[in-house]
């Protein structure tokens, strides 16, 4: 269900990735994306509308949170918003107060009534409650049978009219059934009412003298979702003709593209209740919006990331770290630190990773760092003075056998990290001159990439310049410009291959750099210590 949507929306969000902030021109563009998306999955043209209207506004309203990227501000706001017209609020059923509550089914034939009956039935006996199936279905021949055979399967009693009475008066099995629920003490009603192939007058006024006679607690519209359009057309139909307190969604597994489930709350302003995805009893479920978008987004705990991300991280923080890494100040064994303990903040490294879909090549190489090695990591800084941790390359062999007493760890341990840091030193010094690749909250992240890129391509442009001027003498400088920005390109593409990590790890700067994987650079400054 909703596959097509998903991978539109996905689609449209991972155009958005590696941007610094999000221009008039992005919104425009990503919400007639989303607008298609929303149309190709047959969601009701005024709730399209209505959704767009409300996501442009709010992403021009710049509600901009320092924690998150342009392409997670935007999944949040769409997310938002899709709870918002799956109806917000997961409902629940209200129960009478005297005993037994009655909730009619109406709907369509075949619109899954005596199945959804038989599933309600025993998701209610899950909760402790004791049902009672009730065959107000008399037009079908064969459809008491088949609510019987259903309720034998999920075990819940069933109520019918006698064989051999003739047809019966549904309106009279009804009123029976509750006297019978309140005898054998069952606490629910579940009714089955006709449903006919079309809407039609004669059924509706059926249902309405049902509905009269035991005055309902609940009436659950059930509608088939893979009706597209037509589920809507049908909902308001019923709504005018007998009218109910929620609906039930039947067949979300054979739809895959959800337009009803996306419409129908907002067109008949009742909130979706039940959820059935397949002909087995247990393929049902309470309906809840807020589990539906994060489905749709496709993004699963992505988003309970982001927002963690966000609540962890103070603003004054990420701009603090912010103003750090964009300073002329090197960076130092304290920044990295501190990284660290950002990171170490969100969780645990691999319950992290697990929350990040389509990690892809990155997950291979991130999945080498463990929290033990962050712990020792840590251990090995803290270890050291502050003018070890300013300047780095005053540990000499000496120093390092210290800080490997001092933190629990091998010298070897210590040779690493320092190694390392040296290498992300570098990295940063690299990502300082074209900018820092998607780092939340940077003054320029994400276009720094490409501000950067700009910037090689300019000097390219100035080297060729130089070269058609002079026609020559200057030759040597001017290939050496030309190679500088080809050098500088290139630095950046790795810093871009960075920002492909997904959203919510911020493109990935957020990892202390130089962790886990990379070049390892020479270890020429460093003497091993004498054993
Ligand atoms: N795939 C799928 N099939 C379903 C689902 N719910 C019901 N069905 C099937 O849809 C068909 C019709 O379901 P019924 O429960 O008989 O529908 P009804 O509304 O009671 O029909 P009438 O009694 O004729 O009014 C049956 O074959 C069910 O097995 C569902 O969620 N997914």
């Amino acid at each position: 269900m909703f596959e097509t949507l998903s991978d539109r929306l996905t689609t449209v969000f991972t155009s958005l990735r590696g941007k610094g902030r999000l221009s008039e021109e992005d919104i425009n563009t990503t919400a007639r994306e989303i607008r298609l998306a929303l149309l190709e999955a047959d969601v009701a043209l005024p709730v399209v509308r209505d959704f767009i209207a409300h996501v442009k506004e709010r992403a021009r309203g710049a509600e901009v949170s320092k924690a998150l990227n342009p392409a997670q501000q935007f999944i949040k706001i769409v997310n938002e918003e899709l709870v918002q017209i799956l109806g917000g609020e997961s409902r629940e059923l209200s129960f009478s107060k005297t005993p037994p509550t009655v909730i009619m089914l109406a709907g369509l034939q075949g619109s899954g009534k005596t199945t959804l009956a038989g599933k309600l039935g025993k998701w209610l006996a899950s909760e402790r409650d004791t049902p009672l199936l009730v065959a107000a279905d008399l037009q079908r021949p064969n459809a008491v049978t088949q609510l019987q055979v259903v309720g034998e399967r999920a075990e819940i009693p069933v109520f019918a009219p006698e064989p051999g009475n003739g047809v019966g008066d549904p309106v009279e099995v009804a009123r029976e059934s509750v006297e019978q629920a309140r005898r054998n003490n069952h606490n629910v009603v579940i009714i089955d009412t006709a449903g006919r192939l079309g809407v039609d007058e004669e059924m509706m006024q059926q249902a309405a003298d049902i509905r009269d006679a035991v005055q309902p607690d609940e009436i659950l519209f059930v509608v088939d979702a893979m009706i597209g359009q037509d589920a809507v057309n049908t909902a308001q139909s019923f709504l005018d003709g007998v009218g109910y307190d929620a609906v039930a969604l039947t067949k979300l597994d054979g739809d895959a593209r959800g337009g009803a489930a996306l419409s129908i709350r907002h067109i008949t302003g009742k909130p979706i209740m039940f959820a059935s995805t397949g002909e087995k009893l247990e393929d049902f479920d309470a309906f809840h919006p807020d589990r539906m978008a994060s489905r749709i987004l496709d993004m699963g705990d992505m988003l309970t990331l982001i927002e963690q991300a966000q609540r962890t991280f103070e603003e004054s923080e990420v701009e603090k770290m912010a103003s750090t890494l964009a300073s002329d100040d090197d960076f130092t064994l304290d920044d990295f630190l501190e990284q660290m303990s950002m990171i170490r903040k969100l969780g645990p490294i691999n319950s992290l990773l697990g929350m990040m879909p389509g990690m892809g090549q990155m997950r291979d190489q991130i999945s080498n760092v463990d929290d033990a090695d962050l712990d020792r990591i840590t251990a090995v800084i803290r270890s050291m003075t502050p003018a070890e941790r300013r300047n780095p390359k005053i540990i000499n062999g000496s120093r390092r056998l210290r800080i490997a007493n001092g933190s629990g760890t091998q010298v070897s341990d210590v040779n690493g990290l320092v190694t390392r840091f040296f290498e992300a030193q570098k990295m940063m010094r690299q990502m300082k001159n074209g900018g820092m690749p998607g780092m939340p909250g940077m003054p320029g992240s994400g276009s720094g990439a490409g501000g950067g890129k700009k910037k090689a391509k300019a000097q390219q442009k100035k080297a060729k310049k130089g070269k058609q001027r002079s026609g020559n003498p200057l030759k040597a400088k001017q290939e050496e410009a030309e190679k500088e920005a080809q050098r500088q390109q290139r630095r950046e593409e790795g810093g871009d291959q960075q920002s492909q990590l997904p959203p919510g790890l911020g493109g990935g700067s957020q990892l202390p750099p130089g962790m886990g994987s990379g070049p390892q650079p020479d270890l020429s400054d460093f003497k091993l210590p004498k054993k």
